[in-house]
């Protein structure tokens, strides 16, 4: 078997088309959305990403904003800057870009957000809505995989899941985010025993672990859809994922590469919670599930 490929850029693409028509909707509203993007320190990686979504926002019709702070900034200073965008009715979503240096408590940052403004889905109003069902905000990668999977056409009610990976950014929420969908979800982290006896039991296997080649095709049951989320920069400068992508090509019937898979989907979906916001302040709002 070779597995059909999932092209997140173009998903992402055409998810983005539909945003801009509702910036477009907003506008006439008198409403231009905003997001402001909180970055501290100089992490390369996040630089990028931090880029990128200023990039995403002009693209798709968002104004966005940004706050630097050295990698020494008195968490407290952060703090204040959190406050007044809270209070500031022109900003509609807020993200303070992780990681975060050492002497920050992230708890205490991501808890400071309006949950009315918490686009990344990370402040535990939203965390405690994914667990009943009822998210305002869904976290922004795993939403990227749910939405690349009904963009597949792949079912998930019934299918037995495998998530890799427990973090609160990706693996847990995709689990709570799969079990509300009705699967049967496993989730299985470092300190799992033996790995490949939960994997080779996968309809939907979900890797975010931070480990290029963890996944090797032995791992994966023939036929399965396999979700790399895992973004990795090897010594030569080439950037993988968790998945021997060749060899599990040979077994899963659909597979995400990395990269051009889950990763341009989790700006795409953080522009699609900013929009939300907007429209919820608007009461233009369609509901959409968790
Ligand atoms: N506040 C947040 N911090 C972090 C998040 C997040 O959702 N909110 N997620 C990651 C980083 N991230 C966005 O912030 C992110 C990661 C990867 C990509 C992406 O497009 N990846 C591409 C490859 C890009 C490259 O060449 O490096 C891909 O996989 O195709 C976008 C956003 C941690 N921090
Ligand atoms: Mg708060």
């Amino acid at each position: 078997m070779t597995a059909r490929l999932v092209d997140g850029i173009a998903v992402a693409a055409k998810i983005r088309t539909e945003l801009k028509e509702r910036t477009g909707r907003l506008a006439t509203a008198g409403c231009v959305p905003g997001l402001a993007v909180i970055m501290v320190g100089n992490d390369p990686a996040s630089a990028v990403y931090v880029r990128n979504k200023i990039r995403a926002c002009h693209e798709v019709g968002i104004h966005s904003s940004r706050f630097d702070f050295p990698s020494d900034a008195d968490p407290a200073e952060v703090l204040a800057c959190i406050r007044s965008l809270n209070a500031d009715p022109t900003v509609h979503g807020i993200l303070v870009q992780l990681p975060l240096p050492k002497h920050f408590s992230v708890p205490d940052i991501l808890e400071a957000i309006s949950a009315e403004k918490d686009v990344d889905g990370f402040h535990l109003y939203n965390v405690g809505g994914l667990v009943v069902g009822s998210t305002v905000f869904p976290p922004c990668t795993p939403y990227g995989v749910v939405k690349l999977l009904e963009h597949e056409g792949v079912e998930i009610e019934g299918k037995n899941v495998v998530v890799v990976g427990a973090s609160n950014i990706v693996g847990k929420p995709m689990a709570l985010m799969l079990m509300q969908r009705e699967a049967t979800v496993c989730i299985c982290h470092a300190k799992t025993r033996d790995l490949a006896q939960f994997t080779i039991l996968a309809d939907i296997l979900v890797v975010a672990a931070g480990k290029p080649n963890l996944i090797v095709p032995q791992m994966v049951k023939t036929g399965a859809v396999v979700i790399d989320v895992g973004i990795n920069r090897l010594p030569d400068g080439r950037l993988v994922g968790d998945v021997d992508f060749a060899g599990v090509s040979q077994k899963a019937s659909l597979i995400t590469p990395v990269p051009g898979g889950v990763g341009p989907m989790t700006i795409t979906m953080l522009l699609a919670n900013t929009i939300a916001s907007a429209e919820r302040r608007m009461s233009l709002a369609e509901p959409e599930r968790s």
